[in-house]
């Protein structure tokens, strides 16, 4: 990895007695790096060393040819050029959005252009906000002004700590779209920590899933999320983002067709655009599989594939089977006891079906 376009990062940080932040890593600085696992695992641990602001950290940090953690030297917070979001926007409830944004500018090392501000404003697509108060902004409003105020002082890195979380499941889907413009039009490296597996399947290029303080995977989300274990539960349930091309909208029957690489899926109407792209996102425990293609189901998605993986655990009721179909991972989640009656094993060809309404954008 060329090291001007990297983060990189060897790091400790003993927090108490049980918990010990360990975590070596290279990062691209280019798109969204999804960081995952469950509660106390050191998400959060993990951007506040990377933002200064744990000063007990030891060992090597740096950004690009920019040293921020050496044996000898800790870059202070305000000295380092990160955006941080937070899961509430805290923006000063008596001053407008434009007057919030303004008090940033003023307090930053390194200010944005007006033309960059205005360039984000329209990606964030905020500009007709900037003379309301805080009190008349919805949620997804609030925390797109967030955004703004984090990239108006031009950082390097984009630390965004759950930024949906206090957010219903409709406003994340209006302000994911914002978040993954990002890193494509103002070109941000944003690391993005999550609970929700859904969430971070949709947006993220490379996952980091973190277990008590250490890494215990990295790589591309798919391969991330299909290996988990239990603990997928806590953080919604284990699936497999694919993306797709709108095809056509089936307006009668509220039902948008997507060409995915499993083949074309029938999903709830996305009111997208004919041609755009859209990812989606398959939760293992709504696919199912079967030895024949069965054409007197109700179900619209059915695909050929073939098993590459089953894991199962004698505690659990439940086997994770992982069907290639044209070179996606397919995770479905079924019981051990159907594992065994249809006598599952590594590549067999199986039809997995897929029932349409679980698909989300
Ligand atoms: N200020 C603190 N002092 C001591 N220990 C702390 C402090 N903050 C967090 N911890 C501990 O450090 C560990 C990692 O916490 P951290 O908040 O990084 O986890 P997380 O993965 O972000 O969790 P969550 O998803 O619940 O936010 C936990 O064991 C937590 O109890």
């Amino acid at each position: 990895m060329e090291k001007a376009k990297t983060l990189s990062l060897d790091i400790t940080l003993k927090r108490k007695e049980d918990f010990k932040l360990q975590i070596a890593m290279q990062l691209p600085l280019s798109g969204i790096t999804g960081i995952m696992g469950v509660s106390g695992s050191g998400k959060t641990t993990l951007l506040r060393v990377i933002a200064g602001l744990e000063v007990d950290a030891v060992g090597s940090l740096s950004i690009g040819d920019v040293k921020w953690l050496t044996d000898n030297h800790h870059v202070p917070v305000h000295e380092r050029a990160v955006g941080y979001v937070f899961q509430e926007a805290s923006l000063f409830p008596h001053l407008t959005v434009q007057q919030n944004l303004d008090y940033a500018l003023k307090r930053a090392v390194s200010k944005s252009t007006e033309s960059e501000q205005a360039h984000l404003a329209q990606v964030l697509g905020i500009e007709h906000l900037l003379s309301r108060m805080p009190h008349e902004l919805s949620g997804g409003e609030k925390q797109r002004v967030a955004i703004a105020r984090a990239i108006f002082r031009r950082p390097r890195l984009l630390l965004m700590d759950e930024p949906l979380a206090a957010l219903d499941s409709q406003r994340k889907q209006e302000v994911l779209p914002y978040i993954e413009k990002l890193t494509r039009e103002i070109q941000i490296p944003i690391l993005y920590v999550s609970h929700s597996i859904e969430e971070v399947a949709r947006i993220s290029d490379r996952v980091v899933y973190l277990e008590n303080g250490n890494i215990s995977a990295i790589g591309e989300p798919n391969n991330i999320l299909a290996r988990l274990g239990p603990e997928a539960s806590e953080l919604g349930g284990m699936g497999t983002a694919v993306a797709g091309e709108v095809m056509e909208e089936l307006s009668a029957w509220q039902l948008t067709r997507v060409n995915t690489p499993l083949g074309d899926l029938i999903v709830p109407n996305l009111s997208a655009s004919k041609g755009s792209t859209v990812k989606l996102f398959i939760k293992a425990n709504q696919v199912s599989l079967s030895l024949t293609a069965m054409s007197d189901s109700s179900a619209l998605n059915s695909f050929k594939g073939r098993i590459s993986n089953i894991v199962t655990n004698e505690s659990s009721a439940l086997a994770t089977v992982t069907i290639d179909i044209n070179g996606i991972e397919l995770v479905s989640s079924i019981t051990r006891l159907s594992v065994h009656n249809l006598a599952l094993t590594n590549g067999m060809t199986v039809w997995a079906t897929i029932k349409s309404a679980p698909l989300v954008r």
